[in-house]
This record gives structure tokens, C-alpha cells and sequence, in this order.
């Protein structure tokens, strides 16, 4: 396989900064944007100690400042990885708006915006990859997760979208969507809620979000063959649209597809109670 000049976002932690790691130890250029300072110096010692620092360069990338995403919009890539993203949990029904807003200007609409000066120079050029991390989040809803879900199911219509336009200019676009992987992106997701719920004010019981916390902390995979599989199909020239992990998620996605016509208004997901 020809080697990639490969651009990484959110690569300072979990599975961006596994990926990042590999893609280098298997020989492409990666450029790994961290998202914060400290993140850099982390991984710096980490490309060292896995011996792949000639092949990693590490940029400061908040995706939501500016002069972060000028100073990358100067590189040339041949795949960029959009892996960048947060959550928040709690009932979409009392939870202040604002944080909803928050989750999806970083995984939609900053994602996008980041992602729009590469694409005019892959256009120009008539070849280029772009690859969105989504999540089974995306094509699926889980309780008190609302807001993290609306900005996974915008991000795989805005992908959709921009496969159906970019494919016919030589691009190639791509989601992957990761299961439950334990990089405590969920376990901080999921603690974010006690910010500003009070059980004496808000009317969904506590006990309901702490079981669904609780679930879905115990309901978590090694993230180490969702990282292999990130490294095996990012360089690729051709692959499947939409990579599911672990492969039994693509059946539950489907399920609860076919479940939004089965069941009747007055009805809770079955899945769900
Ligand atoms: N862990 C899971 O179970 C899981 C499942 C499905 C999808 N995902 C998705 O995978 C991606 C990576 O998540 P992870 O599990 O590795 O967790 P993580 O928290 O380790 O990774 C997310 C990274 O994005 C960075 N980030 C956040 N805001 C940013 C910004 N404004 N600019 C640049 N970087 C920013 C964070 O600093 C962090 O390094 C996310 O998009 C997440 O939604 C994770
Ligand atoms: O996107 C994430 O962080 C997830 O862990 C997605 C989960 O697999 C999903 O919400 C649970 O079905």
C-alpha cells in the first residue's frame, strides 16, 4: 500500500491517538491535531517510546479556534480523519439548551467547517479520502444520551450528503462508527449530566439516569480492535461506506430502525424501558 500523508483530529487521547500512533508505525505521514497543550506533550513522549516520531508531526487543533484551523488548513493531505468529539448526557426533555448547542458545534458544524478548506484542495486535485468517526450513536438512541445522538445522526446526513457530492470528483468519504469502547469518552459523557441536574428541581428520576450511566459503564469493549480496525481501513482506497464495531452492532442498528415503524405512539422503544 502507497504511504499517506494522513491528518488526524482529536488525536491527543482514545482512539484518535491510537490511531495516530499505528497509522504511523505502518509507515504514513501522520499529523495528529490535539486539542489541548498538555495532550502534545503526551504524545510526544508516546510517538517516542513507540519509536514512530519521524513519522508523526503533532499540531495544537481546537477545532474551534480559528487560528488553529488556519494554521492546519496549510497542509496538504491525502486523508483527513475528522475523530474530534464531545458529549454530554441527561434528558434532552430539562437539559439546557446551550449544552445541546455545545455538542453539536463540535461534532457537526466545526467538524464540517474544518473539513471544508481540505475538500476544495482535494477537488482541485480530483482525489482526496475524508473520513468522518460517527458512531453507532449515530444510527441509534440511547436514554439520556439525546444530545450527543442528535449530533451523530446530523453527522452521518451531513456525510451522506457530502459522499453523494464528492464522490463523483474522484474523493472518497467514509463514516466509521465505534460501539461502546472504553476510553472513558463515555464515562465523562455520562458524569457531565450532575452538572447541573438537581433531582429537586428537574422531574426525570435520578435513579433512571444513574442506571442508564451505570449500563452503559459496564457494557464497554476493549477499544484496542476498534483502533486496529481504524488503521486497517483509514489508508484504503476502498472500502464499505459505514464501518460498524463490534460487527453485532450492525443488527442492533438495523433493529432499531425497523422498531421506529413498528411501535405506536404511546409507546416507549421496547428497548429502552
Ligand atoms: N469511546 C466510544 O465508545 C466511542 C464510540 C463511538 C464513537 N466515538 C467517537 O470517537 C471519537 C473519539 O472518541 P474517544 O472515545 O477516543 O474519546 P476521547 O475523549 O479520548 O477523544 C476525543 C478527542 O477529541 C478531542 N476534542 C474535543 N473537542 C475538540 C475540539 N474542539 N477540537 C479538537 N479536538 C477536540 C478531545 O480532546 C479528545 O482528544 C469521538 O468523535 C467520539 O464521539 C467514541
Ligand atoms: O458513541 C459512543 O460514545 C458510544 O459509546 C455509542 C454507543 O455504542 C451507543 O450509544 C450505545 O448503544
Amino acid at each position: 500500500m502507497t504511504k499517506k500523508t494522513i491528518l488526524i483530529t482529536g488525536a491527543g487521547s482514545g482512539l484518535g491517538k491510537g490511531t495516530a500512533l499505528g497509522l504511523a508505525a505502518k509507515g504514513h505521514k501522520v499529523i495528529a491535531g490535539v486539542h489541548k497543550w498538555e495532550q502534545k506533550s503526551r504524545l510526544i513522549e508516546d510517538a517516542k517510546k513507540a519509536g514512530v516520531q519521524d513519522n508523526l508531526e503533532i499540531i495544537k487543533l481546537n477545532i474551534l479556534d480559528i487560528m488553529d484551523c488556519q494554521k492546519a488548513w496549510e497542509y496538504d493531505v491525502d486523508i483527513l480523519v475528522n475523530n474530534a468529539g464531545i458529549g454530554h448526557s441527561g434528558p434532552v426533555s430539562e437539559m439546557p439548551v446551550g449544552l445541546i448547542r455545545e455538542v453539536m458545534e463540535t461534532n457537526v458544524f466545526s467538524n464540517l467547517e474544518f473539513a471544508q478548506p481540505f475538500i476544495q484542495k482535494m477537488v482541485k486535485r480530483g482525489s482526496g479520502k475524508l473520513v468522518f468517526v460517527s458512531s453507532v450513536a449515530g444510527l441509534s438512541t440511547t436514554p439520556y444520551l439525546g444530545a450527543y445522538n442528535a449530533s451523530k445522526h446530523a453527522l452521518e446526513s451531513i456525510v451522506q450528503s457530502l459522499r453523494d457530492e464528492l464522490t463523483p470528483m474522484g474523493l472518497t468519504v467514509a463514516t466509521i462508527n465505534p460501539g461502546p469502547y472504553d476510553t472513558g469518552f463515555n464515562d465523562r459523557m455520562y458524569d457531565s449530566y450532575a452538572q447541573w441536574f438537581d433531582e429537586d428541581v428537574h422531574f426525570t428520576p435520578l435513579k433512571n439516569i444513574e442506571a442508564a450511566a451505570k449500563k452503559m459503564a459496564e457494557n464497554q469493549f476493549d477499544p484496542k480492535a476498534m483502533i486496529e480496525k481504524m488503521i486497517e481501513i483509514i489508508p484504503q482506497e476502498s472500502h464499505d461506506f459505514r464501518t460498524i464495531l463490534p460487527t453485532d452492532f450492525v443488527a442492533m442498528c438495523k433493529e432499531y430502525q425497523e422498531t421506529q415503524y413498528k411501535i405506536q405512539s404511546d409507546t416507549v422503544d421496547p428497548s429502552k424501558k
